[in-house]
């Protein structure tokens, strides 16, 4: 064994590497097959340099590992390539990529070197992996979008593998998100990563931190940024007002947040800002998914990997036993199922061919459940091993500011409801409509986005496989509205042709502060909170309910931030 291992090792740190690795996600078997074997003889060539066969076969960790437990910087390198590895063997949808990852693993292996194995297993904590879609399905048209997103973000994120459960959704979705990132635009790369660096950290979500940071070095971002808000441009820097406020109380932003960014020095263009804007809502609402669908690390986050033995770390399985004994007596006090919220579904449809209610009652009707919302309270922050909180304090300013109920606004109530008609296409709102004003206008400033986010927000409102739980032909509508309103009556937007008597009806108290603490407190969300609601229910609806929280919560925060920069303007 080498004595250098302190020292970085050129061959792992070098773009070349990096370029490689980004080679193996071509779409031509060539350009991987190529890229494969460079990877192949990086780790030959590292594996002659400095390694010998172990003496004898007892595994032990010292080549990793100084004396004094410390992971030395170069093999803290070298352990996060061997998961990029392990990351290709286990998700890459090319087969010839993941054989040959294989093959060299053995090898490596077979040299005496120690191969980290991943912390938790499976791309969700919450739900099982073998339900999850895996990278070789058979369905064709989710294969082809996991070999898009593939070759769209260098691996198979998994958010990406649990969207797979809805792939008519992952479609527009990946579109946008390509667009948003990968195309021609106003911002430049760098920033653009930044940005979503930024709003990650406004809800600790280090799943995409990381993600986030990767790409920004990957697109040659000056590395000095990831030291914190200290070390990046003014420009940049006056974002986070707008960053916090959008993230968690948006009804606040006035044209004085907008005004303020396109005035003076280090000012912004407007088409920069939109820009901005919707990579902000993205990541914030992408942070709700991500926790309230218990995403894991992926297995090259530094904290996604580990090299202890099994044995030593099997603390992660303890957890999620406690967790589903909870559950289990929980369960005592029983939620309404499937067949009783069919039976109010149909109560409500008969219903409503009979009564009129007045405006006044409908409006009391929405502040009930306004009201009744601020009883829900989220737990404390789920304290997680990796949850290094003081760490994303570098990207956040004023971090105690979050989430306040909106019927809390003010004794004075100075903020109006949010009045908003939700006709088929969501997000048609009466005193600033999507439709003819925010699509136009974030077109026009950004082109060809509008047409994209209108795309994505009807996909997730429309969606539905006519099922629930195990019932089959069944119309959901009433349910999804539900939901959907729902999740806008956290940011106050009142859709005024909506009874919301219904959302009282149809969604329990068990799914509503699950609803409530993705949308507002995503970080807090805990095992508990998903497994306690919808029993009956599959985990394709829980993630279906997570994309709703997504795309309804993303169009809350476009909806105020675009009506700021229209009083702006006029
Ligand atoms: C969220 C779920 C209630 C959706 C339902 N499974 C449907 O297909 O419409």
């Amino acid at each position: 064994m080498a004595g250098s291992e302190t020292e970085a090792d050129p061959i792992f740190l070098s773009k070349d590497c990096l370029r490689t690795f980004s080679d193996l996600s071509s779409r031509d078997h060539l350009t991987r097959g190529l890229a494969m074997d460079s990877v192949a003889s990086m780790y030959e060539n590292w594996i002659k340099r400095h390694h010998q066969p172990p003496a004898e076969s007892t595994p032990s960790p010292p080549d990793h590992v100084h004396e004094n437990g410390e992971i030395s910087q170069y093999s803290r390198h070298l352990t996060q390539h061997l998961s990029s590895l392990i990351r290709l063997a286990t998700q890459c949808p090319f087969h010839d990529v993941r054989d040959r990852a294989n093959e060299i693993l053995e090898c490596v292996k077979e040299r005496g070197v120690q191969i980290p194995r991943p912390v938790s297993h499976g791309p969700s904590s919450f739900i099982p992996e073998h339900e999850i879609v895996p990278p070789e399905t058979d369905d064709e048209q989710t294969r082809q979008l996991f070999v898009d997103a593939f070759l769209q973000n260098n691996r198979l994120e998994n958010i990406t593998s649990v969207m797979g459960f809805h792939p008519q959704y992952l479609e527009s979705f990946l579109r946008l998100q390509h667009y948003l990132l990968r195309m021609d635009g106003p911002l430049p790369q760098d920033y653009r990563h930044y940005i979503g660096v930024m709003a990650a950290a406004r809800h600790q979500c280090s799943y995409l931190v990381d993600l986030q940071e990767s790409e920004f070095l990957m697109q040659d971002g000056d590395p000095d940024w990831l030291k914190g808000l200290d070390y990046i441009p003014q420009k940049l820097r006056n974002l986070c007002e707008l960053n916090k406020i959008l993230a968690h109380r948006p009804w606040l932003i006035t044209k004085q947040h907008i005004e303020q960014l396109l005035r003076g020095n280090d000012s912004w263009s407007l088409s920069e800002l939109v820009h901005a804007i919707v990579l902000l809502a993205h990541f914030h609402s992408l942070a709700s998914f991500v926790f309230g669908t218990g995403i894991n690390l992926e297995i090259d986050h530094e904290c996604g990997h580990t090299l202890q033995p099994a044995s030593l770390s099997e603390g992660a399985n303890d957890v999620e036993a406690h967790h589903s004994n909870s559950v289990a007596s929980s369960l005592e006090s029983s939620e309404p199922g499937v067949e009783m919220l069919m039976h109010r579904m149909k109560k409500i449809q008969e219903a409503a061919d009979l009564q009129e209610i007045s405006q006044e009652e409908m409006k009391q009707r929405f502040e009930k459940v306004e009201k009744q919302s601020l009883e829900l309270l989220p737990g404390q922050s789920a304290c997680s091993e990796c949850l290094a909180v003081s760490d994303y304090a570098k990207y956040r300013d004023d971090p105690h500011f979050h989430y306040e109920d909106f019927a809390k606004r003010g004794e004075e109530r100075t903020i109006p409801t949010f009045r908003a008609q939700m006709e088929a296409p969501p997000g048609w709102l009466r005193d600033y409509s999507w439709e003819d004003q925010g699509f136009s206008l974030v077109n026009r400033l950004y082109s060809d986005i509008g047409q994209l986010l209108d795309d994505k927000f009807r996909m997730a409102y429309n969606l539905t496989y006519y099922t629930m739980g195990p019932q089959k032909d069944v119309d959901t509508s009433m349910l999804r509205a539900a939901i959907w309103n729902y999740i806008h009556c956290m940011f106050g937007i009142f859709h005024d042709d909506y009874d919301y008597g219904e959302v009282n009806q149809l969604l329990d108290i068990r799914l509503k502060s699950f609803i409530k603490t993705v949308t507002c407190y995503p970080e807090r969300t805990t095992r508990k909170d998903y497994d306690n609601f919808w029993k009956e229910f599959k985990h394709s609806e829980k993630v279906h309910v997570c994309i709703m929280v997504l795309e309804a919560r993303m169009q809350a925060e476009l909806l105020y931030a675009l009506r700021a920069i229209m009083k702006y303007m006029t």
